[in-house]
């Protein structure tokens, strides 16, 4: 681990404590980013965080690492914990260690590189395997802004997540679209599951994200 989670507590996504006794969130969650090196992560990550995009050379991410951001969703702060994995092989046993205490997990492909999409399905397996039993899935489809490179349609991304009964969104880490979406999705689910508040609707992370989604303004002719 690298730990570059720690800085201020603002950095880290911590508001001040209003009073010595109350916490600066109501919930806290842990969300892993998974998927093949290359698709996007650590960029997805950052952007959600600190709204930039990491151009430039590729590097990839050794290991693991976190950083926290507070959320708002319907009146309630959720503090996400939001776990950075490596994609290459090697690291793969580091990173099983920390599925199990994962309560949500996203999961990437890049929609201009087949191999990671036909990755997902070996994603999928490892997850049943390491991860809680019901932990939150959504399906990613990074890298939307590059249309003209696109190799995997919208279509087959929706396709798979029906398949599995997960959520699917494609993303840009680079434009920031729908990754806000995706983790407020999550935070608005884990809210839901804690049952806070009795009197609330059902919810369902589907509906929601499917009503709530941008989509690229190209390539529906593929
Ligand atoms: N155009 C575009 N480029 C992206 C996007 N997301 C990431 N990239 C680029 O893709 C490359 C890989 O991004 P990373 O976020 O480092 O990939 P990663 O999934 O964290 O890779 P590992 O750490 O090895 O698992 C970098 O050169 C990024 O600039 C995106 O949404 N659009
Ligand atoms: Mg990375």
């Amino acid at each position: 681990m690298t730990g570059t989670a720690g800085a201020t507590a603002t950095q880290d996504g911590e508001a001040p404590k209003r009073s010595p006794c109350s916490p600066s969130y109501d919930l806290t969650g842990k969300v892993m980013l998974l998927g093949d090196s290359g698709v996007g992560k650590t960029c997805f990550l950052i952007q959600f965080k600190d709204g930039a995009f990491l151009s430039g050379t590729f590097i990839a991410t050794v290991g693991i690492d976190f950083r926290n951001k507070v959320v708002t969703v319907d009146g309630m702060r959720v503090k996400l914990q939001i776990w950075d994995t490596a994609g290459q092989e090697r690291f793969r046993s580091v990173t099983h260690a920390y599925y199990r205490d994962a309560q949500a997990l996203l999961l990437l492909y890049d929609i201009t590189n087949k191999a990671s999409f036909d990755n997902i399905r070996a994603w999928l397996t490892e997850i049943h395997e390491y991860a809680q039993r019901d932990v939150v899935i959504m399906l990613l489809g990074n890298k939307a802004d590059m249309s003209s490179e696109r190799v995997i349609r919208s279509e087959d991304g929706e396709t798979l997540a029906r398949e599995y009964g997960v959520p699917f969104l494609e993303t840009s880490a680079k434009t920031g679209m729908n990754v806000e979406l995706a983790f407020l999705a999550i935070a608005k689910e884990l809210k839901y599951r804690a049952g806070q508040s009795a009197d609330e609707p059902s919810f369902q992370i589907r509906d929601y994200v499917e009503s709530q989604k941008k989509r690229s303004s190209c390539c529906s002719f593929m």
